[in-house]
């Protein structure tokens, strides 16, 4: 059994394990509610749970200061399982994580994943003992591996004190394994590889599946039979797509579920870990002055747009099985959506916050195809440049009616939004990049400056601009008197601008995800009733809009989408925000 450390050893970076506790619920204990365990029957019985100084989870852990007292714990508040989780901070313990990238040839692993590792290295956030290994089938030596790593990795722009030293060290914990995804052998050899690097420590594993969903469920059942841990924990980041459709995401789910148990499968949007959309609880339940508004006595309608500047370059065999709407809509700008509408969760306990966004899902109304424009986009030659269409992708069929772009209108029948046209728009081959949260707020009832506003009520009323991406901001369109001595009113920005505001560069949403995979938080994962609600509502109409081979309205390379969209918008009354002057 683990000893109880003092509770003054919390939060000391130099301290081994410091507090008892499981990696479910801190919150938990200070209630005194005894905990369910996360089950372990497949993977040991240790369940060490690693916090950094990075973590968002820190001022839980502080408030654990005072520990479970030895009669609490006799008192049965904790099982004997329980007393065996540790809570670290990584720093001269007796753990290892290893993180194996399973698919790290791949293109997501090189842009995103090994230099989100990377990062975290960098700015210390992973524990003391960890390796990383990259899986693929690609032949390749521990020093091809490090080659090819080492193009992808910079160094944080408002930090570069010993760059190369740390890139040189972060490498140095980088090998690979060539291996068969359904190969239990060979992962039986990767097994035998991490061993000898954790060296008899207690083992934790974290497996990123990157790579194509045909091959997930294959992996699982290898890694989980032959390279999972002995005596820690073991968990699975998996990539999206969860399947195209209902169906195919329950079986999925099924498969997975064969060799893990829920709380091992970390299921990956990482629009999660964007800034923004993390902030947006942070603006809702720590400001006075949006959660009152935030309903539908004020707000007219809200806009989640997404759109890219380049088409499927290079993807056109993965998107054109998926299109615009499961690669986007159903989950990215969804799980927006779910976050910017819920209730108030309890806590800010994963299960609390995820809780609250299914019931969201689950009141939203069924998704009419009449409320559905699709479109794709065609080539397009400007300034001498001639740019491709969709279908003149190698790996498109040339008669693919796959959305590139697609505008809904979505509704969430409950009481706060009744009525309120949540429209959503995402796009590739646009005029830009973009993606952001727009909220427009009613008309001011009786306004004393109708005179000096005109007749246009969409110039006059407030919108609130959440942009996640680029130049990352938050600004509130208000009405002001222009200086001088007439009455002339126009719409100014009370405007945040991150990089205006603060000098740290933000972190990439991969970064904060993997981080919170060592650390078993799971906040920012999706579960599975939250996966099932969300191909609920966007599985009828896929399977409506394909069966009835809907014919996309074709839109040239670099515009900003088909004109359909606006007519879907303004049937509900709605004008998009990101078209016109003072966008
Ligand atoms: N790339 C991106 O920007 C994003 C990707 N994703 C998801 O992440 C996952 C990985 O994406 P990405 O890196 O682009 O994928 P890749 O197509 O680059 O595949 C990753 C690796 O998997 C192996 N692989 C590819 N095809 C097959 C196959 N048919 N059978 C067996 N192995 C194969 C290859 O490695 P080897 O041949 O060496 O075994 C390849 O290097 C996917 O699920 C994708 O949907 C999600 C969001 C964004
Ligand atoms: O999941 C996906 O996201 C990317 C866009 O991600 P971003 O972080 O660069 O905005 C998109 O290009 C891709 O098609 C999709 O699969």
């Amino acid at each position: 059994m683990t000893a109880l450390p003092s509770p003054n050893h919390c939060c000391s970076s130099s301290s081994s394990a410091y507090s008892v506790n499981s990696s479910i619920g801190f919150h938990q204990i200070q209630r005194n509610i005894p905990f369910s365990l996360i089950p372990q029957k497949k993977f040991g019985s240790k369940n060490v749970s690693f916090r950094s100084k990075c973590s968002p989870s820190l001022p839980d852990v502080v408030l654990m200061q005072d520990a479970p007292s030895p009669k609490e714990l006799k008192e049965g508040l904790l099982t004997v399982e329980d007393r065996n989780t540790v809570v670290s901070d990584g720093k001269g313990d007796d753990s290892t994580v290893s993180i194996t990238i399973v698919g790290a040839s791949g293109d997501l692993a090189k842009k995103k994943i090994f230099p989100a590792l990377f990062a975290l290295y960098y700015e210390d956030c992973l524990p003391e003992h960890f390796t990383i290994f990259g899986y693929a089938r690609s032949k390749m030596t521990d020093a091809e591996l490090r080659d090819m790593v080492s193009r992808t990795l910079t160094c944080r722009i408002d930090k570069r004190e010993n760059c190369g030293e740390k890139m040189e060290q972060f490498l140095k914990r980088c090998f690979y394994h060539s291996g068969n995804y359904d190969s239990e052998e060979n992962f039986t050899e990767l097994d035998g590889k991490l061993k000898e690097h954790e060296a008899g420590r207690v083992s934790n594993r974290l497996f990123y599946l990157s790579i194509p969903p045909n091959i997930f469920v294959d992996a699982v059942k290898c890694a989980s039979r032959s390279a999972s841990s002995a005596n820690g924990w073991t968990r699975v980041i998996v990539e999206k797509p969860f399947g195209r459709d209902s169906e195919s995401s329950a079986a999925l789910t099924r498969s997975l579920k064969q060799y893990l148990e829920e709380e091992q499968i970390f299921r990956i949007d990482h629009y999660l870990g964007k800034e923004l959309v993390e902030n947006l609880s942070v603006l809702r339940f720590s400001n006075l002055i949006f959660e009152p508004l935030w309903s539908r006595k004020y707000i007219r309608n809200v806009q989640l747009i997404f759109s890219e500047d380049f088409g499927t370059e290079g993807r056109g065999g993965y998107f054109d099985h998926y299109g615009i709407i499961r690669d986007i809509m159903q989950n990215h700008l969804l799980q927006i959506l779910a976050l910017f509408a819920m209730e108030t969760p309890v806590s800010l306990d994963a299960e609390d916050i995820r809780n609250e966004k299914v019931k969201v899902l689950r009141s939203m109304r069924p998704i009419r195809v009449d409320d559905v424009v699709v479109g794709q986009y065609k080539s397009h030659t400007r300034g001498g440049l001639s740019y491709p269409g969709y279908t003149d992708d190698k790996t498109v069929p040339k008669d693919s009616l796959t959305p590139t772009f697609a505008a809904a209108a979505l509704f969430i029948d409950n009481a706060r939004w009744d009525g309120v046209p949540f429209l959503m728009k995402a796009g590739k081959a646009l005029h830009d990049r973009r993606a952001e949260i727009r909220v427009q707020f009613r008309h001011v009832p009786g306004n004393l400056y109708n005179r000096n506003v005109g007749t246009d009520t969409d110039r006059a009323t407030n919108e609130l601009v959440i942009r996640v991406q680029p130049d990352e901001a938050i600004y509130l369109k208000i009405n002001n008197k222009v200086p001088g001595l007439g009455m002339r009113l126009d719409r100014s920005n009370l405007n945040l601008l991150y990089k205006a505001r603060y000098t740290k560069e933000i972190p990439d949403a991969y970064e904060r995800l993997v981080l919170d995979a060592i650390e078993g938080e799971r906040r920012l994962f999706i579960r599975s009733d939250e996966l099932d609600a969300a191909w609920s509502l966007f599985t009828p109409v896929l399977k409506e809009i394909e069966e009835k081979k809907v014919i996309p309205e074709y839109y040239p390379y670099g515009s900003r989408g088909p004109v359909g969209a606006h007519y879907l918008a303004a049937r509900h009354n709605v004008k998009w925000g990101d078209v016109g002057v003072d966008e």
